[in-house]
């Protein structure tokens, strides 16, 4: 599943990476999403909708095609359509809520289940959201980082609401492993995906700078709106029917 190529018309390939976000009670994964796509925080989302987005990334000075989805797990959808799909996964919390802080775990089991089961391995990125919301702060940074260990599971906290690189350090991470998996080695983005200060050699740094200056303001936009009106509440029994 991994690390699919899109053919060019010159014969080479594009690196094409699928990343799905999970979690339960707004989260966040919708801002997160449009953050990591548009830099842009949209406060309100419709919480039926579930879409995948794409985004082109420059990395090594080379086209990266990378697909996001925010899934919407509801009592009659098959959680298998984003685990299937998935090259690496976002599981999602807010720091602000406990319970979704439980849930995160949850997810992390079935993934892992899902993944074992199918003898697979995937990169996994356990995510406390809403930083910016510390004084409602339910869910200490250790335990969070307790949970990631547990799971193998890269940490980070974020915030959708404020500096765009606090999102996209996460994203970076998660793909950067993804193209470890696949092509055996890391290419290097323009942001390094880490909590650790970056170390580049001479040469990189100067090819860094060089992409910096091509890089757009923005990141081309979503190739993919949000696409699926659901009318059915949301619940995840099913998803933990299935894999627990
Ligand atoms: N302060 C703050 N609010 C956030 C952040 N991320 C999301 N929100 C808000 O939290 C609410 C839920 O965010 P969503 O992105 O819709 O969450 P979701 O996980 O997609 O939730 P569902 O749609 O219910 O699955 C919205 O009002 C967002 O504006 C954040 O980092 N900080």
């Amino acid at each position: 599943m991994s690390g699919r190529r899109t053919h060019l018309r010159n014969g080479a390939t594009t690196p094409e990476f699928n990343l799905a976000l999970v979690g339960a009670l707004s989260v966040g994964k919708s801002a997160l999403t449009v953050k990591y796509i548009t830099r842009r925080f949209i406060m309100e989302y419709d919480p039926d909708l579930e879409g995948t987005y794409t985004k082109h990334e420059d990395w090594d000075n080379q086209d990266l095609i990378v697909h996001v989805m925010d899934t919407c797990d509801k009592e009659d959808s098959d959680p298998s359509r984003y685990l299937r799909w998935a090259d690496g996964f976002l599981v999602v919390y807010s720091i602000t809520h406990r319970q979704s802080f439980d849930m995160a775990r949850d997810y992390l089991e079935s993934i892992s289940l899902y993944l074992k089961s199918q003898g697979r391995e995937c990169p996994l990125a356990l995510v406390g959201n809403k930083i910016d919301l510390e004084r409602y702060r339910q869910v200490n940074k250790t335990e969070g980082a307790a949970l990631a260990t547990e799971y193998e599971a890269v940490f980070y906290e974020t915030t959708a609401a404020e500096e765009y690189e606090l999102v996209e350090r996460v994203f970076h991470r998660v793909i950067q492993e993804a193209y470890q998996d696949k092509y055996g080695h890391i290419p290097h983005p323009l942001f390094i995906a880490d909590d650790r200060p970056p170390t580049y050699s001479q040469q990189q740094q100067q090819q860094a700078q060089h992409q910096q200056q091509r890089r757009p303001k923005s990141p081309k936009g979503p190739t993919e709106k949000k696409d699926e009106k659901v009318q059915q509440k949301k619940t995840l029994n099913k998803f933990f029917k299935i894999f627990n």
